[in-house]
């Protein structure tokens, strides 16, 4: 900040002897006596100022006045700053489901909120554990299904590796020894966990599996946009509504507590119990080579599924596990409607600058809701997930998921209402996408389009990329920028870079809107 000149205006006063020798009655001090006006008394210029003195005060009083001057706007261009970075910045996450939109907005958290991250994260517990008790129920379910001569769920529908199983010629039936029966039954109280966690978080827990809609984009069609209105819940606390249940019990003393916080405690330890008392059988479970043999021949892929943390039992499975920050990136709970976020930035270029992030529930019924936050936002990203060019959607498993992304994105590329939005596109679960071209998964058997490049990484995400760069150019109404980032957000140090350059690119937009208003 600059600083006024020193003299300003009190440079002019001069000492002045109490002499008899007093100034005209100026206009200014018209019908006051002389005594009564000290302010004039002392910036008027000594009377026996010669020539050059008055020169030279003239001078430094100009100088004065133009220091003065560019203080005034320096003042008025900080205020104007002040106001327009007090606007807060408006975000909006759009994307399918389980394509990366809560992740990406953990690590805003993560990155630029870290004392509420912090303060967060221990109420992520039940989450995790909910998250490794359903990946150990789902073993047992297959494990139960191949016991009693069941076959897999969705034949039909299912990936490029499952058509490639279906070819493979018929196996001997596998042989599951006393063992295997003796770890189903030790970890069947697993199931009755499942069922508690689920009830104590509610309805975000569980996965949707059928939906009506048949669109990709319900919003696309304005006859329905007053309609769609109502379809909108606005929350301002997602994931808090959850957790919060968790952060009360544990902020809360145990003597101070009301009997339900106390009840819910209680229940909280014993579930803590039991899946600590499933330790050992849960790691037996997971890396016995006839239940991984099983889990190949069905091609059930657990660790490429959300909320994958069957690697991580020692640390989990313990009576006093407390997650870490990647564990909670890692956690899966499904977003429910449209969820606001505030957060006041503790860390980067905008500290003390509000940030709203909408997060959004990507299943295909969820989209309706959508519409009417396109309205006043300074930026959307984009979340394409590119690894599963293989895979159904979850909640209608005709449509690839690819396929389901190109519309998505084409929609909101061509929606009027966004036409001088900027869009970030993040081509995201490239990790996985990597550890399934490795696995030798051919992109060209479920895109036949792919032909015969190259079916590694480099190539894949450059092939993706400019498919989607030619819907936003083909579709949006003005021409705009094509931002885009390859993104595996579950890994924080590279996103945290990433959301750097996001973040400066949005604030560039949110500075030039502010400007515009
Ligand atoms: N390996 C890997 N996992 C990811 C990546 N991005 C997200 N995930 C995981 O995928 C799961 C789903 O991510 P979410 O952020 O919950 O997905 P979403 O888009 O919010 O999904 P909805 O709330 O259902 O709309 C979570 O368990 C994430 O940790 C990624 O780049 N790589
Ligand atoms: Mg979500």
């Amino acid at each position: 900040m600059m600083k006024r000149p020193f003299s300003t205006p009190c440079q002019f006063f001069h000492s002045r002897p109490s002499s008899s020798k007093r100034p005209a009655t100026s206009p200014a001090t018209m019908g006051r006596s002389f005594e009564e006006d000290p302010l004039t008394l002392a910036i008027a210029p000594p009377p026996d100022e010669t020539p050059e003195q008055r020169q030279a005060r003239e001078i430094a009083e100009a100088e004065a006045r133009k220091i003065s001057d560019e203080i005034d706007e320096q003042i008025r261009r900080e205020r104007e700053g002040d106001r327009k970075k007090k606007k807060p910045v408006k975000l909006l996450l759009l994307g399918q489901s389980e394509s990366g939109k809560t992740a990406t907005l953990k690590n805003f958290q993560l990155t630029y909120a870290r004392r509420e991250w912090s303060e967060e994260r221990a109420s992520w517990r039940a989450v995790i554990q909910l998250n490794l008790v359903r990946n150990v129920n789902q073993i047992l379910d297959h494990l139960t299904q191949e016991m009693t001569g069941q076959s897999v769920e969705h034949p039909s529908d299912d990936s490029s590796e499952d058509l490639h199983a279906r070819r493979a010629p018929k196996l001997p039936p596998l042989r599951f020894k006393e063992k295997h029966r003796l770890l189903k039954m030790r970890l069947g109280p697993l199931s009755g966990v499942q069922t508690d966690l689920e009830r104590n978080l509610g309805a975000a827990s569980t996965e949707l599996y059928t939906t009506s809609v048949t669109t990709a984009a319900p919003f696309d069609h304005a006859v329905n946009r007053r309609a769609l209105q109502e379809f909108s819940i606005n929350s301002t606390n997602g994931w808090k509504t959850a957790l919060d249940k968790f952060r009360t019990m544990r902020t809360t003393r145990p003597e101070n507590g009301s009997g339900s916080t106390r009840k819910m405690k209680d229940n909280e330890d014993d579930i803590s119990e039991v899946i600590a008392s499933c330790k050992d059988d849960i790691k037996a479970i997971w890396e016995d080579p006839l239940v991984k043999e099983m889990l190949n021949r069905r091609k059930v892929r657990i660790e490429d599924t959300p909320g994958f943390f069957l690697n991580d039992t020692d640390r989990i499975a313990t009576r006093n596990y407390q997650p870490t920050d990647d564990d909670v990136i890692r956690a899966r709970l499904r977003t429910l409607g449209v969820q606001e976020y505030r957060f006041i930035f503790d860390h980067g270029r905008t500290v003390g600058q509000e940030w709203r992030l909408y997060d959004v529930g990507g299943t295909r019924s969820s989209r309706a809701a959508w519409y009417p936050y396109f309205d006043d936002v300074d930026a959307i990203i984009f979340l394409a997930p590119i690894s599963p060019f293989d895979e159904k959607l979850a909640e209608d498993r005709r449509v690839n998921r690819l396929e389901d992304s190109y519309l998505l994105w084409k929609s909101v590329c061509s929606c009027k209402l966004l036409a001088r939005t900027q869009i970030i596109l993040f081509l995201n679960k490239c990790d996985l996408l990597q550890a399934k071209l490795q696995r030798g998964v051919r992109i060209r058997d479920s895109v036949p389009s792919f032909g015969d490049r190259k079916n590694d990484l480099p190539t894949a995400t450059r092939y993706f990329q400019q498919h989607f760069r030619d819907i936003s150019k083909q579709h949006s109404p003005v021409p705009r920028p094509f931002y885009m980032y390859l993104t595996s957000v579950i890994d924080t140090r590279s996103t945290a870079v990433t959301l750097g350059a996001v973040e400066e690119s949005i604030l560039r937009e949110h500075l030039r809107h502010a400007d515009l208003m």
